[in-house]
């Protein structure tokens, strides 16, 4: 390791090398939290023909006009509309048709009048209700008594009043929520064009891992890492595989992550990234020579032929900027605490980004939150990569102290402001340690320290970087 990077160097540099995924094409249930990547036109109007947004009777205005309860209209009934209907009966002067809300409006007919201004074919007061077709399977037929007068389109809902056909229903770049979803299914579309989620590789290393289930030897400890790690993956809105554990042992470890690079759009590993004899990532990574994981060196891809089209590192450029170039991973020093020895690099002839992780299991997880979920973001085509922050006032009873030079991220738990307040209120969880995950578990959010400050008393106004809740 040579200069210590700021955080936001780290992730700065780790943008730049990643470009979103390329467009393809998902039904729709799939492409849910996906972007969108063009417009989508509506092909026939919303609704798609003049509907009832009541059960009631389709009706002429002019006829009920002088409706009243103490003076009511009786009208002949014609038919009978359920949603779903084709065939649909006409209505002439003093003539009804009972519709149901969605159905389509009778020829003729020029609004509805709910069910509870009639009686409801029954010949007394007010209805609350239709008869069930269930138990009146003759449906509609004899005469309705109106007690109330309706307006023009009163209780219709016109063609294309939501969306006109050819209009644009989603634009590019929208994500893709329930809404969205919704709309899409209701102007026909069956699948869409999107960037697609990434998969996430996840894999720990650790000769001392060992599965949960498994009972643990001497120095053995279970292996929670891969599981967080694949958690928060999900959570960023990756398809995740978790591999799990692998010894502390270089050519296994660069095996395992050659076979898994064909099915990975990331790879993100855990431990094995400081300074110790058995520190494996970084030594089955950090000096690769020409092994496939090293990527194309790019004096070598255009003597191979590599598509200039595809770059050098075999993904194709985005918008026309030029795709990143393959590198090797790199391991640095962040002036940060947790999360101080990363590990970053591009790996495979495609320039999969890889990110080595520490194993400390609250720095991989801080780690993964500052630059991971924003690449897998960025992978995604979202144009907001990184958590939003809010300013909280900090509640404790001791000064905590922090390293000088470096950003520390504290666990904490935060409160939104009261009414009244300008800020919320955030309280540390547990202490420093990077092996607190019993703490982690307990927090909802990230305490800043920032690097010049080397002490935070309560009352201080810091930032504060929520993080998801398990709701
Ligand atoms: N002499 C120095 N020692 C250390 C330094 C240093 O600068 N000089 N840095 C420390 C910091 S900071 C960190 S963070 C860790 C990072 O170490 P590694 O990435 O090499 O991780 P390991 O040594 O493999 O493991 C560290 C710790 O975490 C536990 N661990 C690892 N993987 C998992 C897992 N999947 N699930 C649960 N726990 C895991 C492991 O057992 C160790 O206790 O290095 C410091 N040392
Ligand atoms: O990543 Mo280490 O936390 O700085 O213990």
């Amino acid at each position: 390791m040579s200069r210590t990077w700021s955080v936001d160097e780290h992730l700065a540099d780790i943008l730049r090398s990643v470009r979103p995924l390329d467009p393809i094409e998902l039904h729709l249930l799939d492409a849910q939290g996906c972007v969108l990547v063009e417009d989508v036109l509506v092909p026939t109007p919303l609704p798609p023909f003049d509907n009832s947004s009541m059960d009631g009777y389709a009706v002429r205005v002019a006829d009920v006009e002088k409706a009243s309860e103490n003076d009511p209209v009786t009208l002949e009934v014609v038919g009978d509309v359920a949603a779903g209907t084709g065939r649909l009966p006409g209505i002439g002067p003093g003539q009804a048709v009972r519709v149901m809300t969605g159905a389509p409006l009778p020829p003729g007919a020029e609004a509805v009048v709910p069910v509870e201004w009639t009686d409801g074919g029954t010949g007394g007061g007010p209805a609350d209700a239709m008869a069930a077709h269930s138990a009146d399977p003759s449906g509609a037929t004899g005469e309705v008594r109106v007690h109330r007068p309706v307006t023009a389109r009163q209780h219709v809902r016109d063609k294309g009043g939501d969306i006109r056909a050819g209009a644009v229903a989603l634009e590019a770049g929208t994500v893709l929520g329930p809404a969205q979803i919704g709309l899409l299914a209701a102007v026909g579309c069956e699948t869409v064009t999107v960037r697609p989620r990434p998969r996430v590789v996840v894999l720990s290393t650790g000769s001392e891992l060992v599965r949960p289930g498994s009972p643990l030897g001497p120095g053995q400890i279970h292996d929670s890492n891969s599981y967080a790690l694949t958690a928060a993956a999900r959570a960023a809105g990756a398809i995740a595989y978790r591999v799990g554990a692998v010894a502390d042992d270089a050519d296994t470890l660069r095996t395992v992550i050659e076979d898994q690079l064909v099915r990975a759009d990331a790879v993100v590993t855990s431990g094995g990234v400081s300074v110790g004899a058995y520190d494996v990532v970084k030594e089955a990574l950090s000096d690769l020579g020409g092994t496939i994981l090293g990527g194309a060196d790019p004096a070598e891809s255009e003597e191979s032929g590599t598509d200039p089209e595809h770059g050098e590192s075999g993904r194709p450029p985005e918008g026309g900027k030029p795709a990143a170039p393959a590198r090797s991973v790199e391991f640095r020093r962040l002036a940060m605490q947790p999360g101080k020895p990363q590990g970053f690099g591009l790996v495979g002839p495609d320039g999969i980004p890889l990110f080595a992780l520490p194993g400390n299991p609250v720095s991989s997880y801080v780690s993964f939150e500052l630059f991971v979920r924003p690449a897998l973001r960025a992978l995604m085509g979202l144009e907001t990569v990184s958590r939003p922050t809010v300013r909280a006032r900090l509640e404790c009873e001791e000064p905590i102290g922090s390293p000088a030079g470096k950003r520390q991220f504290l666990r904490g738990r935060y409160e939104p402001p009261g009414d009244g307040e300008r800020v919320g209120t955030v309280r540390p969880v547990g202490g420093a340690g990077s092996h607190l995950l019993g703490s982690l578990a307990r927090a909802d959010a990230l305490i800043v320290v920032p690097e010049q400050t080397t002490e935070v008393a309560r009352g201080d106004e810091l930032e504060v970087v929520p993080l998801d809740g398990t709701d």
